[in-house]
């Protein structure tokens, strides 16, 4: 039987952003993102040397440059997409609803969005991390913190997680949708599906029997596998490629974004793109299906960087297909989670 006594609260819960471009805001998200030990899950000590000596006192200002290339004159795309579907979903969910964003890092955080929720006498809460395939960084980090949060309440109202939606065929039509407006119009030879990377360890800590190895075992997605950050990569990256129309030979899967010396998943995004050109392939399309909005990650990073490389490389033609932002079909992906999860409450 449904919940009738109270509205239904909605979580949606991104990554974050800094304040501003400026380095000391940077600096600021950079410490707080990265102290995070599902992050950087090294002992305490060595992260807080690494975050505070290291990471934040000489990335934060080249990072803080980036940044100033991504801000619009709404801010963060991350944080103004997040807002504006946030609108959209409260919309189109109605007034039995009330829904909040937050932000794992920096503001506006999840404690704030909790309470604001309680205020208004939800009697059930939706948390939604935007993050579609699970990671322990990402998902598993929103996870944490809401009960980290929820655990000191006296009152604990009725909590559902979203864990992972890759499979929701509403997040797959979106994303195609979004790419075959550019196979539409032009001609490509290959398609590149780039993914946010994580170090190998976190994959093998998180692995059930230790079924994980980083090879052929994430070329399937199934019980044994449904938490593996690479298997459901690859997995989203086929249900793309099965909505576009695309064979195994038309598509290349990779990971970017690799932070210090430890083995992260392969393959690398930059290596693949510097061997495409070489191949006879040199007008790509390309993907990155981690990220529900535009952010450093996609414009600058998949967009601008990774373009420059396979440029010099001898490519012809790079373009990043945009994320979700604000797309009709994204936010009707989001409304389907929250009916899905309802449904799945059970209450006397
Ligand atoms: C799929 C989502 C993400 C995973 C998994 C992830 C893991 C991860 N990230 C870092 C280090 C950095 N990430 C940075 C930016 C960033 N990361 C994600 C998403 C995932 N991260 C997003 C959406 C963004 C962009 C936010 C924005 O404001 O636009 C950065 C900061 C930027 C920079 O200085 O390059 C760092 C650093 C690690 C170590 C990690 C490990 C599991
Ligand atoms: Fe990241
Ligand atoms: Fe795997």
């Amino acid at each position: 039987m449904k919940n009738k006594a109270g509205k239904t609260g909605v979580l949606l819960v991104n990554l974050g952003t800094p304040d501003s471009p400026g380095t000391k805001d940077v600096r600021k998200y950079l410490r707080e993102f990265l102290m995070d030990k599902r992050v950087i899950d090294i002992p305490f000590i060595s992260r807080w040397m690494l975050v505070n000596l290291i990471i934040a006192p000489f990335r934060a200002p080249k990072s803080a440059k980036v940044y100033q290339q991504l801000w619009e004159e709404r801010g963060s795309p991350l944080m103004f997409y997040g807002e504006d579907v946030k609108n959209l979903l409260q919309e189109t969910l109605g007034d039995q609803h009330v829904v909040e964003l937050a932000m794992r890092y920096q503001s506006p955080s999840i404690e704030s969005a909790l309470t604001s929720l309680m205020s208004q006498q939800v009697s059930e809460i939706i948390i939604i991390p935007l993050f579609p395939q699970y990671a322990s960084a990402t998902t598993g980090s929103v996870i944490d913190k809401v009960m980290e949060i929820t655990r000191e309440w006296q009152i604990i109202p009725s909590l559902k997680f979203i864990n992972n939606f890759l499979t929701n065929e509403l997040f797959i039509e979106a994303f195609a949708t979004l790419g075959k407006n550019y196979l539409d119009q032009s001609e490509y030879d290959h398609v590149v599906f780039s993914y946010h990377g994580i170090p190998e360890r976190q994959i093998k800590k998180g692995s059930v029997d230790n079924y994980c190895r980083l090879g052929a075992c994430c070329d399937t997605y199934h019980k044994k596998n449904q938490f593996c950050y690479r298997a459901q990569c690859f997995h989203t990256s086929r249900l793309l490629a099965q909505k576009l129309g695309l064979v195994q030979s038309q598509y290349t899967v990779a990971f970017q974004s690799r932070l210090g010396k430890d083995p992260w998943i392969q393959p690398y995004t930059d290596d693949i793109i510097r061997k495409l050109p070489k191949e006879g392939k040199k007008r790509v399309l390309a993907f990155s299906p981690a990220f529900i909005a535009d952010c450093l990650e996609t414009t600058i990073e998949v967009g601008d960087e990774f373009k420059e490389i396979f440029l010099e490389e001898g490519g012809e033609q790079w373009q990043l297909v945009e994320s979700l932002n604000d797309h009709p079909i994204w936010v009707e992906c989001l409304r389907s989670l929250v009916v899905q999860a309802k449904e799945e409450v059970v209450s006397s």
